[in-house]
């Protein structure tokens, strides 16, 4: 734990996740695009970096948490980016949502570098990030895996070794694919009991009572009934993930109607200019499908 450890992106996520880390003892270095939000995790015993750069250069290995396939790949590659100070004897672990091509790319620059490479995004929103709760999905380069797994001890409640590199961003896809689909099934059934004379916190009961039960639901309902949107997973994202989630299907041929149809309720929902809001904010859409542009 002597060690120094980096941390990049300091959003949503990444704020929660390396406060933990200062939290339980690390030593931490971070970086975000917009610098003021790294003061917060100063006040708590972080230590500064002015580029992604000078965070590798202090740290034996760097974590990041940044928003899409185009940020991590900036992060990485663009001027006073990771690559520039990567070399022998230091790791990379990129924790964001991306799909398999972006984390291929990643790793082949770094370990062309020297250095090693894990893939190892999280399933698990703002609150699992602020409790350590988040299930990590690990892929990539075994001796970083172990290397960080004090970290990924603190940051989740259970970490998985996927093996080679892509499988740990094909696992994420594919279960937020799956997440995506139940919202919207959720927020359709949420709208047809509200217009068929049903009381919608007596369909919550219901359905938390029964074998369809799950902690989204149980967590989402109220808010959705109160139309409060305020963002743990932003919508932004889930519709980027069900977008690669799709050009995996594609890639193997296979046929996915509900998650395209899906898709579609999110794109509608960020038209509608509702992408910053949390994800469940796509039974806006859903409800008011003349609402969008
Ligand atoms: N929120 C959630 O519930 C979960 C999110 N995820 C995934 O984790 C990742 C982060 O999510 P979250 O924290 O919610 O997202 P946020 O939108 O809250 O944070 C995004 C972060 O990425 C940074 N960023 C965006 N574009 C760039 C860029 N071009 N260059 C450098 N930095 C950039 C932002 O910097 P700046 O502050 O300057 O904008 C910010 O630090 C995403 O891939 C998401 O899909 C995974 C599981 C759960
Ligand atoms: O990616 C989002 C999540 O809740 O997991």
């Amino acid at each position: 734990m002597g060690e120094e450890v980096g941390f990049l992106g300091l959003g949503i996520m990444g704020k929660a996740m390396s406060m933990n880390l200062i939290r339980h003892g690390f030593k931490v270095t971070v970086w975000n695009r917009t610098l003021s939000r790294c003061d917060e995790l100063v006040e708590h015993g972080a230590s500064f970096a002015e580029t992604p750069a000078a965070v590798v250069k202090k740290c034996k290995y760097t974590i990041a948490m940044l928003s899409d396939p185009s940020a991590a790949l900036s992060v990485v590659f663009d001027k006073d980016g990771v690559l520039e100070q990567m070399c022998s004897g230091k790791g990379y672990v990129d924790m964001s949502t991306v799909d398999s091509d972006t984390s291929s790319k990643i790793s082949e620059a770094i370990t062309s570098k020297g250095g090693c490479f894990l893939e190892a995004p999280v399933s698990g929103s703002k609150k699992p990030a602020e409790d350590g709760q988040l299930v990590i999905l690990a892929a990539g380069e075994k001796k970083l895996y172990e290397e960080a797994l004090p970290a990924f001890d603190v940051m989740g409640k259970k970490s998985l070794f996927l093996g080679q590199v892509g499988n740990g961003a094909k696992m994420k896809l594919v279960v937020n694919m799956i997440m995506g689909s139940m919202l919207n099934a959720f927020s359709e059934g949420l709208i047809l009991a509200d217009k068929s004379g049903l009381n919608t916190q007596t369909l919550l009961d219901v359905l938390d009572l029964g074998g369809i039960a799950n902690p989204m639901f149980k967590m989402k309902g109220p808010t959705m009934i109160q139309k409060s949107y305020s963002p743990a997973f932003p919508l932004k994202h889930q519709q980027k993930d069900m977008r690669l989630a799709l050009a995996l299907g594609d890639e193997n041929a296979v046929s996915m109607p509900v998650a395209a149809a899906a898709n579609e309720a999110f794109k509608k929902a960020r038209s509608m200019g509702l992408g910053d809001l949390d994800f469940s904010a796509v039974y806006e859409a859903v409800k008011f499908p003349e609402n969008s542009s």
